[in-house]
């Protein structure tokens, strides 16, 4: 069994909602979510690998596509319309995915 991960990245104009705190959750498929509940992990952005900040896991949990809504979108901080056409785009045709719950430890 491997370990998990202690770092996890985001695209790079998603970066100010997770180190203020808005962002609590995030969805991944399942290559993205063999994160510990309790564990620290570090934040990078995607595009440039800049740290920026640490967040601690809280939950992982299955989600299908279809179930997600605007309980969702609120913990993501973004409209539903538009997390469901970025989740579309960087997961394309995968119905079950993973639900990552997190709170900010330090930015
Ligand atoms: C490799 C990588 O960084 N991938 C992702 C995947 C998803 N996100 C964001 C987009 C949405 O806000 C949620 C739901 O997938 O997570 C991301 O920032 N980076």
């Amino acid at each position: 069994m491997s370990a998990a991960p202690t770092q996890i990245t985001f695209f790079e104009f998603l970066t100010p909602l997770v180190a203020s705190g808005l962002k609590t959750i995030t969805i991944r498929d399942i290559s993205e979510s063999h994160y510990q509940p309790g564990s620290q992990v570090e934040v990078f952005t995607l595009e440039t690998h800049i740290k920026v900040c640490d967040i601690m896991i809280l939950a992982v949990e299955p989600l299908a596509f279809a179930d997600i809504n605007e309980f969702h979108a609120t913990q993501e901080s973004l409209p539903l319309a538009e997390l469901k056409l970025l989740i579309q785009k960087v997961y394309p045709n995968q119905p079950t995915l993973f639900m990552i719950s997190f709170k900010l430890v330090a930015a």
